[in-house]
């Protein structure tokens, strides 16, 4: 298995989280959808140890608690909802922040790791970005930067908080197809918060709605997207 979650207990006063209980069988792509305020960024928050919870997370078969900073290892990427950069910083000097894990200390980065982030820079089709000052680019274009750096962290697993979110619609569904593909030829797992159903449909893989009062994979088809639609467009409460 490349992700088991067990009886996960988490949440504040109030447990969002409730007895959730999944496994992912391979490297696949998840959907984690549910109306605002349901749980998803806490659900993330286990993760990365920033929220107590009870139960397990393994990734391949290790309990995530019992592996060392799991980030450096290549093991856990997380791209959080708000990353906010406020000093100056050349888009391909901040993208190429995304290979630290490969180095030591003082080492610097080569000549080799710009041409992975001209790679991922094409891939990714901001390739005229690539001098820009970070901070002075649009909201979307700052979310596919920090996609760029996701993908050098090249990490077993990753977790997208609403990587969409400030996407116009053709960058939505680029984003989409090009996480799919980072499952079927990187050979990731992607847990991918998102609000965006429609885009769904065409994703090989599963979702996970943590609106439901016990939330399960179901595997995405225009019948189970269209179901959850329903679902959350009726009333959270
Ligand atoms: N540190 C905290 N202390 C207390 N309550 C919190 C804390 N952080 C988040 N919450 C509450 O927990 C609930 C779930 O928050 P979370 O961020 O997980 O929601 P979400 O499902 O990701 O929502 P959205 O779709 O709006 O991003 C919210 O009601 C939020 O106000």
């Amino acid at each position: 298995m490349i992700l088991e979650v067990k009886d996960l207990v988490a949440g504040y006063e109030q447990k969002l989280i409730r007895n959730l209980f999944f496994s992912v069988p391979e490297p696949a792509f998840v959907a984690i959808i549910g109306h605002n305020g349901c749980g998803k960024s806490t659900f993330f928050k286990t993760f990365i140890q920033q929220i107590d919870y009870s139960g397990s997370i393994s990734i391949k078969g290790q309990d995530i608690k019992k592996i060392p900073n799991p980030a450096a290892q290549g093991i856990l990427a997380h791209l959080p909802q708000k990353n906010v950069v406020t000093f100056p910083v050349k888009v391909k000097d901040l993208v190429v922040m995304g290979a630290y894990r490969k180095k030591s200390f003082f080492e610097n980065y080569t000549q080799e790791d710009y041409e992975t982030v001209r790679f991922l820079l094409e891939k990714l089709q901001i390739s005229h970005l690539a001098e820009r000052n970070f901070p002075d680019l649009s909201g979307g274009e700052q979310q596919m930067v920090w996609l760029a750096q996701l993908m050098l962290q090249d990490a077993q697993l990753c977790l997208l908080d609403e990587p969409t979110q400030q996407l116009d619609v053709y960058h939505k569904k680029k984003v989409f197809k090009l996480l799919a593909s980072w499952v079927q030829e990187n050979h990731k797992t992607v847990l991918c918060i998102t609000h965006d159903l429609h885009n769904l449909h065409f994703m090989p893989g599963y979702l996970l709605n943590l609106s439901k009062p016990n939330p399960q994979l179901e595997i995405i088809s225009t019948e189970t997207v269209a179901q959850n639609r329903e679902f959350l467009e009726s009333a959270p409460f």
